[in-house]
C-alpha cells in the first residue's frame, strides 16, 4: 500500500479541522489506522491527538513576537521556515527510520488560501512528501456550504478551489463542509446543481437584468462563470459530519483517488469458530 495522504486545504473557518476530527473518530470506528499530521502554527487546540505537529518546530504566535509580524506575515514566514527544514518534517512523520511503511495520512493545513493558490510553499511540500517517501497524495478542499445561497461567493469558492487544482496538481476532491446548517432548506434537486457548477447557475440565480450594477459588471461575472465551466474540473462532494453515510461516501471517493486498498487481500475468516458465528448464515 505505501504511504497515503489527505491535504486537507480551503480557506479560514471552513471546517478544515473538524473534518479531520471527524475522519479521525470514523476512522477509529472502522479499525483503519490513520496518522494526523498539524500544518498549522495558528492552531490553538485539537478534537483529536496529532501524531505530528508543526508547533513543535514553529509558532504563529512565537514569529509575531520575535518579529513583530502580523498574523498573515507570521503564517508565511512559519510555512516558508517548514519549506527550509524539510528534515524536520521526515523526522515526524517517520519517513526515515521506515521509508517502506504501509501508512494513511491525514494533514490539517493552515486557513490561509494564498497558500494553495499563489505561493510556492505548498508545492515544495508536496514535491518533498513525493520524493522522500513516496506519499500517494490527495487535495481535500473544503468550502463551507453556506456558499450556495450567494452566487458571488459560490463562484469565488469555486475559481480559489480550481486555483488550488491548477497550482497543486495532485488528485483533488472538493467538499461541501457543513451541510448539516443547511440540509433542511434546499431542494436535493437544488443542490445536485451546486456539486457540478456550470455557467447557467448565474444565469438563473442573477436573471433580469436589475440586478446587475452595469452591463460590464455582469460580462465579467459571465467570463469568469465561463471559464470555470470550460475547464470542467470543479465539482463537489457534500459533507455532513452529522451522518456517517455522507463521511463513508466523501472518504471513499479520497480512497480511490489515493488508490487505498487496491492491492489489500480480502481477508480470510480466522477459523472455523468465524465461519459458523459470522459468515455463512448471512450470505
Ligand atoms: N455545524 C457545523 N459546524 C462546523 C462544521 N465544521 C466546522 N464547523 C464550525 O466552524 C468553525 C470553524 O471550524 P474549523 O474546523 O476550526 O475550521 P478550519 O477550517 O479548521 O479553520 P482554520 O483552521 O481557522 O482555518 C468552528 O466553530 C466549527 O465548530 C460542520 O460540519 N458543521
Ligand atoms: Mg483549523
Amino acid at each position: 500500500m505505501g504511504r497515503k495522504c489527505q491535504l486537507v486545504m480551503g480557506p479560514a473557518g471552513s471546517g478544515k479541522s473538524t473534518y479531520c476530527a471527524t475522519l479521525m473518530a470514523h476512522l477509529e470506528a472502522a479499525r483503519r489506522p490513520a496518522k494526523l499530521l498539524n500544518l498549522d502554527p495558528a492552531a490553538e487546540h485539537f478534537e483529536y491527538d496529532c501524531t505530528a505537529d508543526v508547533r513543535d518546530l514553529i509558532t504563529l504566535a512565537d514569529v509575531a513576537d520575535e518579529l513583530g509580524y502580523g498574523p498573515n506575515g507570521a503564517l508565511v514566514y512559519c510555512m516558508e521556515y517548514l519549506a527550509e527544514n524539510l528534515d524536520w518534517l521526515d523526522d515526524a512523520m517517520g519517513c526515515d527510520a521506515n521509508p517502506d511503511a504501509d501508512e494513511y495520512w491525514i494533514v490539517d493545513c493552515p486557513g490561509q488560501i494564498e497558500l494553495y493558490t499563489h505561493f510556492p510553499i505548498m508545492r515544495t511540500i508536496i514535491a518533498h512528501l513525493h520524493r522522500s517517501a513516496a506519499f500517494t497524495i490527495c487535495g481535500v478542499y473544503c468550502m463551507e456550504a453556506a456558499f450556495v445561497t450567494d452566487p458571488f461567493k459560490f463562484f469565488s469558492g469555486c475559481l480559489s478551489a480550481m486555483s488550488a487544482m491548477v497550482q497543486l496538481e495532485i488528485p483533488h476532491v472538493n467538499v461541501l463542509t457543513k451541510m448539516d446548517l443547511i440540509k433542511d432548506q434546499i431542494d436535493p434537486a437544488r443542490l445536485e446543481r451546486y456539486l457540478w457548477p456550470d455557467a447557467s447557475l448565474m444565469d438563473e440565480w442573477t436573471e433580469g437584468e436589475g440586478k446587475w450594477a452595469s452591463s460590464k459588471w455582469k460580462g465579467l461575472n459571465m467570463a469568469v462563470t465561463q471559464l470555470i465551466d470550460s475547464y470542467s474540473m470543479v465539482s463537489f462532494i457534500p459533507l455532513d459530519i452529522t451522518d456517517e453515510e455522507s463521511i463513508g461516501a466523501l472518504l471513499l471517493q479520497i480512497d480511490h483517488a489515493v488508490q487505498y486498498g487496491e492491492d489489500l487481500e480480502p481477508e480470510e475468516p480466522k477459523d472455523e469458530f468465524d465461519m459458523e458465528d459470522g459468515g455463512g448464515d448471512e450470505y
